[in-house]
């Protein structure tokens, strides 16, 4: 069967106007992305499925007669994780999730009411809300998506433990590089702000500038003691979330620098069990390799974890 690389048109779940990468064979298009390095490499592609809502993945292959996508969650899914690899290509080199080129599977409409998207230890997995008004689908905004692919980048490096501060330290892993790759100019370093109350414009589920905003602590004083969510990983990533928007914003420190600091921290030094003061020296360390002892780099990251109370 061959296999040819075409340009769909759809809507995302912003309405916003959006060209997709589809493969046509057989008379029919298909939600695959093979225009990626990894393709010609190894048959690896961004491929987007619909579990319909059931809890299944990953469901079912998303195709089209006429090229023209009608599901604003699979076009954002979809075109989300193609740019969430061109960064993690581009940027730092590193040629999809596992770094092999493994292919990038994206669900969405997974289960029913789900106010949640995930990394399930093979793929991505997308809810369409929680039935409210709370959520948008949650593949619509590029910080989620970036957020979740990250996890398969985490898992397949520092493997950092999900729970207490080894899991704050992935969850916070993943909204710097769901922000990094979203790159916007907001001065806040938001997470989900594009899919969070759809009709309430400016809010998010957590803010990485201020995230006593949205209730999280933003100091090691103020760690959340909790066996709730894993020992609060989504709250007490408040303080490495804080400690690299720290970083990122001083000045001289650039996001592409800020970026290879934290994925060298993450891929040569932090470990399954890491600990905040693990992810310090790891970063400093990071720092250190990349632009000596005395940049301005490894100044602003030993202050940035200071004035977050970790070393
Ligand atoms: C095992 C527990 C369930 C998986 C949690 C996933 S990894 C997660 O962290 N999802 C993000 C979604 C997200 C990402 C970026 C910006 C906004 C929202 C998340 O924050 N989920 C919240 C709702 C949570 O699980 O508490
Ligand atoms: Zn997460």
């Amino acid at each position: 069967v061959h296999h040819a690389a075409a340009v769909g048109k759809g809507k995302g779940v912003l309405n916003d106007n959006k060209s997709i990468n589809t493969d046509s064979y057989s008379g029919g298009y298909y939600l695959r992305d093979i225009t990626k390095p990894m393709y010609s490499q190894n048959g690896g592609a961004i491929e987007t499925y619909t579990a319909k809502n059931k809890m299944v993945s990953p469901g079912t292959l998303l195709t089209d007669s006429d090229n023209t996508w009608v599901d604003p969650a699979a076009v954002d899914a979809h075109v989300y994780a193609g740019k969430v690899y061109d960064y993690y290509y581009t940027k730092l080199g590193r040629n999809s999730f596992d770094d092999e080129g493994g292919t990038l599977k994206s669900t969405v409409h997974y289960r029913e009411n789900y106010g949640n998207a995930g990394w399930t230890g093979t793929q991505m997995v997308y809810g369409d809300g929680d039935g409210s008004d709370k959520y948008a689908y949650l593949s619509g905004a590029l910080d989620v998506v970036g957020h979740e692919i990250t996890h398969g980048v985490t898992e397949r490096t520092a493997d950092l433990v999900y729970e207490g501060q080894s899991g704050a330290l992935n969850e916070s892993w993943s909204d710097v590089f769901g922000n990094l790759i979203e790159n916007k100019s907001d001065p806040e370093w938001l997470c989900g702000e594009d899919i969070i109350t759809p009709n309430i414009p400016g809010d998010a589920l957590r803010s990485m500038s201020d995230p006593n905003k949205y209730g999280d602590p933003d100091h090691m004083r103020d760690y959340v003691d909790t066996t709730e969510d894993h020992g609060g990983v989504h709250t007490n990533s408040g303080i490495p979330n804080k400690a690299f928007y720290n970083f990122v914003t001083t000045s001289g420190v650039t996001r592409d620098n800020a970026a290879k600091v934290w994925y060298r921290a993450l891929s040569q030094y932090l470990t399954s069990n890491s600990k905040f003061i693990d992810a310090r020296n790891a970063t400093i360390q990071a720092a250190t390799d990349l632009f000596g002892e005395d940049s301005k780099e490894v100044t602003a990251v030993t202050n940035a974890w200071s004035n977050v109370g970790v070393g």
